[in-house]
C-alpha cells in the first residue's frame, strides 16, 4: 500500500484523518514525520546549498567513477520514481575518492522532477531549483554485507546528485525516456540492459558534499551526499515523458500522474557543506 507519497504540497491537505486514510497517495512530505520521526532529525536531506557559505576543503580530492564494466539490468516504476537497477554483486561499478574512505558500489539511479519549468530538483542552490535531479545510489560494500544493512549506517550510502536544466535534447537520456512506456504503472518493470550512466554526467565533476539522509521514507541518515555543481541539459520534451509515468498501479481506477516527486529542502541544523574546488 501507499505508506507515503508526495501529495499536494500546497499545504491545503485536509485536516480530516479520513482524507489521509481515504487518499493514501495524498500523504505529503509535511506529514511523513508521523510515521517516520527521523524526518525531523539532525541530518535530513535535501538541503538548500549556499555556495558562498560552503567551505572549500583542499583535502577533498576528485570523485572517481569506475563505471566501465557498468551494466544496467532493469528499469522499474516503484510508485515514487523510475529506477534503473544494476548488478551490485561485485565491484564492477564503483565511485571512490572525494569525501569517501572506501569505494561505494552502484546499485541504482532514479530521478525527481516537477510539473513544469524550473521546479523539480530536491537540492536547491542559493534558493534556486532545477527542473529535475538525478540520483546515483551507491553503498559501502567494504564495511557492510548488504545494501539494506548499509542503508541504516551513518557511512553506508553515497549518492551522487546531478541537476537537470532544460534546453536542448540530451542525446543519451532518450534511451531512458524511450523505455518509459514499458514502466507506466506502479509495480511495472522491464529489461533494461547495457545502459552506462557515465553518459548522464556533466563534463566537470566539481561538487559540494555534506552528511545527510535518504530523501524518501524511511529517511535513514546514512547518506554521504555528493552534489555535482554543473547541471546537464535535457529538453522539456524529455522531461515531459517522465511526467507520463503514473504513481498508481494498472489495477487502480484513479490514475495519478507521477510529478512533483521531490522533497523540499530541510533544515541544515549546523551541518557544514564542503566544496571540492
Ligand atoms: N532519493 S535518495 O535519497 O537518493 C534514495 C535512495 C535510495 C532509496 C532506497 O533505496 N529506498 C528503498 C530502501 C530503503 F529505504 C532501505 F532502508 C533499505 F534497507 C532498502 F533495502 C531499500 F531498498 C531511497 C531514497
Ligand atoms: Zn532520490
Amino acid at each position: 500500500g501507499n505508506l507515503w507519497g508526495y501529495g499536494k504540497e500546497d499545504g491545503k491537505i485536509s485536516q480530516h484523518a479520513c482524507f489521509l486514510t481515504a487518499f493514501p497517495y495524498m500523504y505529503s512530505p509535511s506529514v511523513w514525520h508521523k510515521n517516520y520521526p527521523v524526518a525531523q532529525g539532525d541530518r535530513q536531506s535535501p538541503i538548500d546549498i549556499v555556495p558562498h557559505q560552503a567551505s572549500h576543503d583542499p583535502s577533498l580530492g576528485p570523485v572517481v567513477l569506475n563505471y566501465d564494466q557498468c551494466t544496467s539490468i532493469k528499469i522499474a516504476n516503484n510508485g515514487h520514481s523510475v529506477v534503473v537497477e544494476f548488478d551490485d554483486s561485485d565491484d564492477r561499478s564503483v565511485i571512490r575518492g572525494g569525501p569517501l574512505d572506501n569505494p561505494y558500489r552502484l546499485k541504482q539511479f532514479h530521478f525527481h522532477w516537477g510539473v513544469k519549468g524550473c521546479h523539480g530538483s530536491e537540492h536547491t542552490v542559493a534558493g534556486n531549483s532545477y527542473a529535475s535531479e538525478l540520483h546515483l545510489v551507491h553503498w559501502n560494500a567494504v564495511k557492510y554485507t548488504t545494501f539494506g544493512e548499509a542503508a541504516t549506517a551513518p557511512d553506508g550510502l553515497a549518492v551522487l546528485g546531478i541537476f537537470l536544466q532544460t534546453g536542448d535534447d540530451h542525446r543519451w537520456l532518450n534511451m531512458i525516456t524511450d523505455a518509459l512506456y514499458t514502466v507506466k504503472f506502479k509495480g511495472s518493470a522491464a529489461d533494461f540492459k547495457g545502459f552506462n550512466p557515465k553518459c548522464l554526467l556533466p563534463s566537470s565533476l566539481h561538487y559540494w558534499t555534506y552528511l545527510g539522509s535518504l530523501t524518501t521514507p524511511p529517511l535513514h541518515e546514512s547518506v554521504i551526499w555528493i552534489v555535482v555543481k554543473d547541471p546537464i541539459t535535457v529538453s522539456e520534451k524529455q522531461l515531459g515523458k517522465l511526467r507520463t509515468l503514473l504513481f498508481t498501479g494498472e489495477e487502480e481506477d484513479q490514475r495519478t500522474r507521477m510529478e512533483n516527486n521531490f522533497r523540499p529542502p530541510q533544515l541544515l541544523k549546523g551541518r557544514n557543506v564542503r566544496s571540492s574546488n
